[in-house]
Parts: C-alpha cells; sequence; structure tokens
C-alpha cells in the first residue's frame, strides 16, 4: 500500500457533511496539538483513568503546564488503549478500520500493537492530509492511511475487515446507516468497538448540558438505547458495554484547571455528574 500527501476529496454527500468537514479542516486548538506533539500521536477524542498526582508535582513549579499537558495525553492515549483492547485478536496481516480517524492518533496505535494495517477515514482533507505525513514521517505509510471519504459508504470490499471502530466520531451520523456500512466491511466474527459519549435513557430526554455540546461541536449526541438497537438490527451483538464515566470525570476536571481550556469542561462535567450523559465503550460481534 502506498499512500500521497494529496488527498482526493469528493463532494460532501450532504450539506451537514461538507459542514463537518469544514470544521475539522479550520481546527487548530491548543488542546489537541500541544498535546499530540508530546509525543507525536494527535488525538480528538478525550481521556479516562485516575490523574498522576505525582508526575503533576508542584502546581508553582516553573514546568508544571508541561506537566500537565503530558498527563492530560497520557489520559487521552489510554482511552484508545482500551479501545484497542477489545478488538481481540489482530494479526499483522489483518486490515482495521478506524471511522472518523482524525489526525490518525488511535490508527499508529492499532498499527504500533498490532502490525496491521490501518485504513483510516475522515471528512476532513487537512487531517487526512495531516495523518498521511505523520505515517510517513514514521515510516509506516505502507500499513497506515487516510482518506477523505464518508464512512456511510466505504471505499472497502465487503468483509474485508477483521475490524473496525468509531473512536467520538459516531455522533455525526444517523446510528442504523453506520453500523450498516460496518457490519459490511466487517468479517463475520470480526469486532466492532466504539467509545463514545451518549445521552442517557434513563435521565429522560437530552439535558441542557447535552444539548450544549451538540452546539458546541456540531454533532448529534444519541442515546445509549439507539446504539444498542442500531448495532441489533445490523448483526453487530454487543460483547462487552462498559460504562467509562467514573474514569472520565477527572480527565475533565484536570483539563479545567489548565490554560488550555476550550469553554466546553463545564458542559462535560456537569451532563457526566447529573446523569444526562454517559461515556461508554461498546465492543460487538459481527455475526
Ligand atoms: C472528534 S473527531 C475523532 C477523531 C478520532 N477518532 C480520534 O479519536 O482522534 C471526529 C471525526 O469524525 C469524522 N467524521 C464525522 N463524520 C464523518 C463521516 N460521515 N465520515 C467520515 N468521517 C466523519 C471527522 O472528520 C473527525 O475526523
Ligand atoms: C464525547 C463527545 C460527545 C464527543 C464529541 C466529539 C468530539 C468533538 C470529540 C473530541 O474532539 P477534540 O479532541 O477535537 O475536542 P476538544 O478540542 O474539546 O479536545
Ligand atoms: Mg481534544
Amino acid at each position: 500500500m502506498t499512500s500521497t500527501t494529496s488527498a482526493f476529496v469528493p463532494a460532501p454527500a450532504t450539506p451537514y457533511q461538507g459542514d463537518i468537514a469544514r470544521y475539522w479542516d479550520g481546527e487548530a486548538r491548543p488542546v489537541n496539538l500541544r498535546l499530540g506533539d508530546v509525543d507525536g500521536l494527535y488525538h480528538h477524542h478525550y481521556g479516562i483513568g485516575e490523574v498522576d498526582h505525582t508526575a503533576l508535582g508542584d502546581p508553582q513549579d516553573s514546568e508544571a503546564e508541561k506537566k500537565l499537558v503530558a498527563e492530560l495525553h497520557r489520559l487521552e492515549s489510554a482511552q484508545a488503549e482500551l479501545l484497542l483492547d477489545h478488538l481481540g485478536d489482530i494479526g499483522r496481516d489483518d486490515t482495521l478500520i478506524d471511522a472518523g480517524c482524525g489526525r490518525g492518533g488511535t490508527s499508529v496505535m492499532a498499527h504500533q500493537r498490532f502490525g496491521c494495517t490501518v485504513e483510516g477515514v475522515t471528512l476532513s482533507a487537512k487531517q487526512a492530509e495531516f495523518g498521511n505525513r505523520r505515517a510517513q514521517e514514521l515510516g509506516i505509510d505502507d500499513h497506515v492511511r487516510a482518506q477523505v471519504c464518508n464512512m456511510l459508504t466505504m471505499p472497502f470490499e465487503t468483509g474485508q475487515a477483521q475490524g473496525s471502530w468509531n473512536n467520538e466520531s459516531s455522533m455525526y451520523v444517523d446510528l442504523h446507516d453506520l453500523f450498516a456500512e460496518h457490519s459490511r466491511v466487517l468479517a463475520v466474527g470480526g469486532r466492532y468497538v466504539t467509545i463514545t459519549g451518549c445521552w442517557n435513557p434513563r435521565y429522560g430526554q437530552p439535558s441542557k448540558w447535552v444539548s450544549q455540546i451538540n452546539a458546541h461541536f456540531e454533532c448529534n449526541i444519541h442515546s445509549r438505547r439507539e446504539y444498542l438497537r442500531a448495532m441489533a438490527d445490523n448483526r453487530l451483538v454487543p460483547q462487552a458495554v462498559i460504562d467509562l464515566t467514573p474514569d472520565t470525570l477527572p480527565y475533565w476536571k484536570l483539563r479545567a484547571t489548565s490554560s488550555l481550556v476550550t469553554g466546553i469542561e463545564d458542559a462535560f462535567v456537569n451532563a457526566y455528574e447529573d446523569g444526562s450523559f454517559q461515556y461508554v465503550l461498546i465492543a460487538a460481534d459481527r455475526v
């Protein structure tokens, strides 16, 4: 497989997808770039796990901000490691699909862990170029590639992939359309994994905090019920459903203390704490 740095850019399938492509083409928030600069893995997802206060050290220390950035990044990479833990046995000859791959951090980690091929798709030409450039710099562009395309109609063969995932990218699409497409590209016996924020049906309807997050990112957060129903309708049978809400709260509380805040931190903390919103991992077998 060879990759190029200038991506072919198809016309967006809908005006909404055009808006999302423009959003990510123009995104350059320090909270993402400075964290990625720590070790060259660029993520657009959030963190999980306990904060290591020893690593943070004294807040008055001149290196305090740098240590905080490194700690937030460690928690974001821990999130991607957990997602990869749920893909099952992946061999070097297998292909994985990173649907809504962003700048490609999770794709690189998957290749580094399994030695396999990873195909990423994103609506953003800038993100695809960024991811392909990183893969070239790492000398893994024969195994890791990003393409500009709609994850609802991916340019992959039926049954081609042993595993596929959405890492915080499923809130931009209709879930029935999304899972029909994952089900098509996955081999029978393959594994699908998502980590996502979803609204909690026990709360009743999307809370004001969930609406604020939707407006902030121009996305459409689905309910936990919609995920399970759309999977069941598309031959994806949950093997694990893990509520990561308690695991992601320390990340948000730490991020809220940093100089890299974006203004959405309180909405996430409030939504998680009032029970209207959950951070979940769902791993499903393609049967
Ligand atoms: C929040 S970012 C997550 C990026 C990445 N998964 C990560 O963990 O770093 C959302 C991503 O979803 C992508 N996306 C949204 N709708 C899409 C669609 N219909 N087809 C392909 N990618 C899409 C965006 O282009 C963006 O890369
Ligand atoms: C859990 C939910 C609802 C996620 C919405 C999707 C999203 C924008 C994820 C993080 O992206 P980012 O890393 O670019 O965002 P930020 O700049 O806030 O770190
Ligand atoms: Mg981020």
